[in-house]
């Protein structure tokens, strides 16, 4: 059970024309799936990053199967690391000075240490699964943009997250390359158990992937939609 209810405000104060935006976001599911689904700018990436513990909130909650990441009332409110939180950007974000296996390995890893066992084996699945092991030693300056965004869901799945956050994982990437990596993802997310939060703009994401939608506009949840509801794709064409 996903469990989100936060109230945050950004603004680039100290700039001439002074912005400021208002999230005020609340959903609960227990879908395996879920998209955030609306136009720009209607606060899918923030809410991502209050989850995900890279935004000060200022007031609400974020729970995961009843644990508490975050929960104001009550003083909560882990750091990044200790919230059990796979995170996969647009733009893969790889270290350009390790190779494909330490970059799945990475966070796995820390100063001096080598990998465990078990941890050595969950690297080489995820290197499986993902077609990369012709190219596990080699940088990622050398791979396609796909082979580059397996490896980023591979890094983001190696830490066995309580969920998986990933905010437009695909957009980078071209209709054919994206309806396969669409295929393989959710493959390996329903195999690994772990509940995923998409944020897309693209209304064949959602259809390919989410069990249940959020569709936003303004900082705010306007509507919520089934994977099975026949007004969804009409909803994700004209979404406001
Ligand atoms: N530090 C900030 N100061 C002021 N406004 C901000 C700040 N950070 C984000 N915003 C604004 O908050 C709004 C929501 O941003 P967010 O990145 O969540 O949008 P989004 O729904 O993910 O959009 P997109 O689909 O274009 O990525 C945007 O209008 C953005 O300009």
């Amino acid at each position: 059970m996903i469990d989100v209810a936060v109230q945050l405000s950004v603004s680039d104060a100290g700039t001439r024309h002074q912005r400021r935006f208002d999230l005020d976001i609340a959903f609960a599911t227990d879908a395996p799936f879920v998209a955030l689904y609306g136009p720009s700018g209607a606060g899918k990436s923030l809410t991502l990053q209050a989850m995900a513990g890279l935004l000060p909130v200022q007031s609400g909650q974020v729970k995961l199967n009843g644990r508490a990441l975050l929960d104001t009332a009550a003083g909560i409110n882990l750091p990044p690391e200790a919230r059990g939180v796979g995170y996969l950007f647009q733009h893969y974000a790889l270290f350009p000075h390790l190779s494909v296996r330490d970059n799945i390995a990475f966070g796995l890893t820390s100063w001096r240490r080598r990998l465990k066992p078990d941890d050595a084996a969950r690297v080489d699945a995820l290197i499986e699964s993902f077609g990369l092991t012709a190219m596990a030693a080699s940088r990622p300056s050398t791979l396609s943009g796909g082979q580059q965004q397996r490896v980023a869901l591979a890094r983001a799945l190696a830490c066995e997250p309580q969920v998986l956050l990933l905010d437009e994982p695909f957009a980078a990437l071209h209709t054919t390359l994206r309806r396969q990596l669409r295929g393989e993802l959710r493959e390996v997310q329903r195999r690994l158990g772990i509940p995923a939060v998409l944020v897309s703009h693209d209304p064949e994401d959602v259809m390919a992937l989410a069990d249940e939608v959020f569709l936003l506009d303004s900082g705010g949840v306007q509507r919520r939609l089934r994977a099975d509801d026949p007004g969804l794709r009409a909803a994700l064409e004209s979404p406001s």
